[in-house]
């Protein structure tokens, strides 16, 4: 922290690309080392998803688009931050439901959900408020692109798909959910896919991001470059 001080340019950090990549965990160690808020925009799409499935907009015949987005205009989602786990947890209408958003249910659905202009205009409204006073790094498929079109760090990720899966099944399987690998590579393909190939703002690198592969890279290897560059655009 002591080669950040408070007089140094604030700056936004968009961190774009595929599913399951690192993009989180990366995003949460830079904005730790830096003193700056780590804001998952992939929560709040998982939390909406999440307030779907419970209140039956969500069900075996897909995605009631009129009921979701009535829902949402009434929903209340925002972010707190957790001192024991050094990040904030995303609140949907006043319950923590960080750990309800990850498993396979949402997953499979959260892609149908984020390609909904409704769902995304309320959404990007609220990131682009809450990095109006820059001091973010902020993570998810549009950032760089649509949400903050002129960060001053833009960071498009990606990785081997078969290690991704593998590292997503670890975590998953880690927290006890029951999940073949099989089951996770096909979630992240198909919604690599649907994320790349949708109408509004698809996941695609903003013309001047800087691609990082983190394949064969440590979180320490990721942070070393990040601090690096991060040093010379903030001096
Ligand atoms: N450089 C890395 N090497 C190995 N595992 C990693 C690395 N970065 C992240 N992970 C692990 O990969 C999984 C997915 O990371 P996450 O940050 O949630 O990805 P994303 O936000 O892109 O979906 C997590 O279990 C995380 O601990
Ligand atoms: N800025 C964002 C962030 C996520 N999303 C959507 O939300 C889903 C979940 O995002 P996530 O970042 O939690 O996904 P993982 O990379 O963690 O698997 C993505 O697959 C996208 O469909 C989006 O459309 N725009």
């Amino acid at each position: 922290m002591e080669s950040f001080p408070p007089n140094k340019k604030k700056i936004i950090i968009a961190v774009d690309g595929f599913s399951s990549c690192g993009k989180s965990t990366f995003a949460r160690e830079v904005a730790a080392r830096i003193g700056y808020i780590f804001i998952d925009t992939g929560a709040m799409y998982r939390a909406v998803t999440l307030l779907g499935l419970r209140r039956g907009a969500i069900g075996p015949d897909g995605v009631d688009e009129k009921a979701l987005t009535d829902l949402l205009s009434e929903a209340d989602i925002s972010f707190r931050f957790n001192p024991g786990r050094g990040a904030s947890d995303i609140y949907l209408d006043g319950e923590n439901v960080e750990s309800r958003i990850r498993g396979i249910e949402v997953s499979n659905s959260v892609s149908r959900v984020s390609s909904i202009g409704a769902v995304r205009e309320k959404l990007v409204h609220l990131q682009q408020q809450m990095g109006k006073q820059k001091g973010v790094v902020m993570d998810g498929r549009d950032i760089g692109t649509v949400v903050f079109p002129n960060a001053e760090l833009k960071i498009f990720m990606t990785a081997d798909p078969a290690i991704r899966a593998q590292r997503r099944y670890a975590e998953l399987t880690g927290k006890g959910e029951q999940v073949t690998l099989e089951e996770v590579m096909q979630n992240l393909l198909e919604r690599d896919h649907a994320d790349q190939t949708r109408a509004i703002s698809p996941l695609r690198k903003a013309d001047d991001a800087i691609v990082l592969d983190n394949s064969f890279m440590t979180i320490g290897e990721e942070l070393e470059w990040a601090l690096e560059l991060i040093g010379k655009l903030t001096a």
